[in-house]
């Protein structure tokens, strides 16, 4: 095997994975958009989407800024060497890091310590297996921190919200997938993709779920059962009016694929792998001797390139949205942020300042290193690179899921006084009620939309408490025309509890058994 060319080949697998959608999800995003009604905030998110996917095609940068927790799948012909492949592959991994296609993503667990280049104890995960064929074949996905987290698994029988008893059957089965899409609202940067795993005990069950991601997306189930659960699925959970990023819509759902195995008596699991919208998976098969790729994988069917396709829409799309668009100036008075409400569109222009989880848990117990009076705070953890000249420079710098700050939100607010928080997927109460009592707005952004938001960044003015890793850092970042929803407001009203709440009664209507 010559191994140098199959680490070639591994850093150009991981590059595509990170860069460039595949064609079967970009059929399904395109699907998408053509559901949503024109002038809806989903709408004009799904817009964002595709001039995001576009702009990474053409930058061969991460389509999101989170490039997720690397899991490699390799299935090789008899007497390869394994050992040698998984070297290589740690090798690919540190390059595209350096390259800025990978964010450091790979943090030590008890001391949050980034190890900076992506590996760590377990990480990235290579899983071998043996086969007759006389190729190797590479899969790789590579899935997001927000979306991870709305993985769910249920132990059959049990008690759904909105649906009642979830029993040992297929129609049970049905109500936890239902219920699987509704509790990820819009935190996993919907419309999303659902792999499931039915059996197994807890790990092998979830193992089953991710599997199914492999999957093409137009793909049909060959068991009769799991065909029907399928449609059933992709038909009714876009009735949920979830929408794109939770913002009430038609698209909710961009794919469901279900996969079986045994189980022992005493378990039923049913175990959902939820992956966003930037469903970034790819495979190569490879020479065992020369190393090089023979042939990619989702290869099939037309290739949307969406930079054509929005450079069509952009006019009729900017000449309906620029009136409705509010301006603002960091920082920004009380009095301005009380006068939006939830469903404004707005642009900020000035500087604001990332902070994600590292930097709450911070600022509870220290004091800012900049003033924060009227300021913003972006929920952002940004892929960075230094030039020679030391300068840092932005390549991919989407939100991340905010309800994970709702336990410090408020009181930071009020203690630096903070007029602006953005972020995606919304936050809880305890955070409406401070930006009703202190004058505050939260601000949604569009998740997975890192091109999008790094293109709005025009220059990175400081960085502060950087001992975090880079994700985690305080970055100063002079941004122009950055656009957000404002979803929570100082009137005390909140887009996502209203979606949650509305999506609930939906779900209450697929309480009838429908597999018998
Ligand atoms: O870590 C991030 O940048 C984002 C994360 O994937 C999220 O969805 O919250
Ligand atoms: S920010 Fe959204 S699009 Fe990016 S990885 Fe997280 S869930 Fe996926």
């Amino acid at each position: 095997m010559n191994i140098a060319k199959f680490e070639e080949s591994m850093y150009k697998l991981v590059v595509e994975t990170s860069t460039k959608l595949p064609k079967d999800v970009r059929r399904a995003v395109k699907a998408a958009k053509e559901q949503e009604n024109a002038g809806t905030r989903a709408a004009m998110s799904l817009a964002t989407i595709t001039n995001n996917i576009a702009m990474a095609d053409e930058q061969v940068s991460p389509i999101c800024q989170d490039t997720g927790l690397p899991t490699f799948k390799i299935k090789t012909p008899v007497g390869v060497n394994q050992i040698e492949l998984k070297a290589a592959i740690k090798n690919a991994i540190v390059q595209a890091t350096k390259d800025g296609k990978l964010r450091p993503n790979a943090v030590d667990s008890l001391t949050g310590k980034n190890s900076g280049d992506n590996l760590g104890d377990g990480l990235p995960v290579v899983k071998f297996e043996q086969w007759e064929k006389d190729y190797i074949d590479v899969k790789l996905i590579l899935k997001g921190g927000g979306c991870e987290n709305k993985n769910i698994q249920y132990s059959l029988p049990c008690e759904l919200e909105g649906l009642g008893r979830a029993g040992r059957d297929l129609d049970g089965i049905r109500k936890c997938l239902m219920h699987s899409v509704y509790q990820a609202q819009g935190q996993g940067c919907s419309a999303g993709f659902i792999g499931v795993g039915i059996g197994g005990d807890r790990s092998s069950g979830y193992d089953l779920a991710k599997e199914q991601l492999f999957r093409p997306v137009e793909d049909v189930n060959p068991n009769e059962d799991l065909r029907k659960l399928e449609e059933y699925v992709m038909e009714n959970a876009n009735k949920l009016g979830i929408g794109t990023m939770g913002f009430g819509g038609e698209a909710t759902l961009l794919g469901c694929k279900i996969g079986v195995m045994h189980r022992i008596p005493a378990s039923f699991y049913v175990s959902v792998a939820y992956n966003c919208w930037a469903f970034r998976r790819m495979g190569v098969s490879v020479h065992p001797e020369t190393g090089d790729i023979i042939e990619w994988a989702y290869q099939d069917g037309e290739f949307i390139d969406f930079a054509a396709a929005n450079e069509a829409e952009k006019e009729t799309a900017a000449a309906r949205t620029e009136d409705d668009v509010i301006s603002l100036q960091s920082p920004i008075t009380e009095e301005q942020i009380r006068s939006l409400k939830v469903g404004d569109v707005v642009e900020i222009n000035g500087l604001m300042y990332t902070g994600r989880d590292a930097i709450h848990k911070y600022l509870m117990d220290n004091d800012t290193p900049v003033d924060l009076n009227g300021q913003v705070i972006y929920h952002c953890g940004p892929v960075m690179l230094k030039d020679e000249d030391g300068k840092w420079h932005v390549k991919a710098a989407g939100p991340t899921t905010s309800i994970r700050e709702e336990p410090y939100q408020g009181d930071i607010m009020k203690k630096f006084g903070i007029r602006a928080v953005i972020g995606k997927g919304g936050m809880g109460p305890k955070t409406l009620a401070a930006l009703e009592e202190h004058g505050g707005v939260y601000l949604n952004a569009i998740g997975g939309a890192a091109q999008y938001y790094a293109d709005c960044i025009k220059s990175v003015e400081g960085v502060d408490l950087t001992q975090f890793g880079i994700p985690e850092a305080m970055w100063h970042l002079r941004v122009e025309g950055f656009r957000a929803v404002v979803t929570m407001d100082s009137h005390g009203n909140s887009l996502h509890a209203d979606v949650d709440k509305s999506s609930l009664e939906k779900l209450a209507q697929f309480k009838e058994p429908v597999f018998k």
